[in-house]
């Protein structure tokens, strides 16, 4: 099974066309990539294993993808923290964050602290519209993140990671390598520099589209969310 890649301007590309002609909404598609992210850390470590899992959710999408991916782990019998210090208005996000509250999922204000304490990280801070150098409050999240031992799944792409060309040449990134990686729809170019397990979900494209836009849908086995790909599967 080799995947072609998607870049950054395709897969935003996409999501507006997903949105638009196809007919889905923002909901649609971000609680299908939250549980696909979800599964896939069940996959890596059940919850009797790794319990405390601490998800790190940034401003845009990515997060909104941490905030749905932390309500199934909940259900999955992990016990889910979020840290989510730049939260947006849209009421998208203030949905996903009650929801939370509901099921008494606290929210932590010290990243460091809260990492200290976890099992497993989900790093759901920047996706594919990441670009630039990393502003705060995430620098210092991102030099924890490269410099701690807990293990890291991080969802479309290792946050501060340029989308096309991989880890920074600088900054608190560049020795930034999680245990695994989940490409949501299609990996991105920056799986050239990913050296871990890696994953695809987001299982909401047809082929036909998926033509249009380049890339492949992989082999997903039944009725799962994600499929385990090898790098050396991916047309780089
Ligand atoms: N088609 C798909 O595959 C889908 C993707 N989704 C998710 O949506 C993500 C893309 O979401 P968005 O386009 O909202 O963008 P992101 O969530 O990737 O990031 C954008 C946010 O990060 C901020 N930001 C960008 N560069 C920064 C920097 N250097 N320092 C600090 N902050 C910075 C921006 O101001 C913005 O708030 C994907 O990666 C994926 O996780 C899903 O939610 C929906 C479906
Ligand atoms: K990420």
């Amino acid at each position: 099974m080799a995947l072609r890649t998607l870049t950054a301007k395709s897969a935003a590309a996409l999501d507006a066309e997903l949105m638009s002609t196809g007919a889905f909404s923002l909901d649609q598609l971000m609680e299908l990539a939250g549980l696909s992210a979800a599964q896939c850390l069940h996959t890596l470590s059940p919850p009797t294993k790794t319990p405390r899992i601490l998800v790190a959710c940034g401003p845009g999408n990515n997060g909104g993808d941490g905030l749905v991916a932390a309500r199934h782990l909940y259900h999955f019998g992990y016990k889910p923290s979020v840290y989510f210090p730049k939260q947006t208005k849209h009421e998208l996000y203030a949905r996903l964050r009650k929801q939370l509250e509901q099921l008494k999922v606290p929210f932590v204000t010290d990243f460091t602290a809260a990492a200290k304490e976890a099992d497993y990280i989900l790093d759901a801070i920047f996706g594919f519209s990441f670009s630039g150098e990393v502003r705060e409050p995430f620098p210092s999240v991102i030099a924890t993140l490269a410099s701690m031992k807990v293990p890291v799944l991080a969802v479309d792409a290792p946050s501060s990671w340029n989308i096309e060309t991989g880890p920074p040449s600088d900054g608190p990134g560049k020795e930034y390598m999680p245990t695994a990686l989940i490409s949501l729809t299609a990996p991105k170019p920056l799986v050239k520099w990913f050296r871990g397990r890696h994953f695809v979900g987001g299982r909401f494209v047809g082929r036909e589209v998926a033509e249009k836009f380049g890339f492949d849908v992989p082999a997903y086995r039944g009725g799962e969310q994600v499929v385990e790909v090898s790098l050396d599967d991916v047309k780089l």
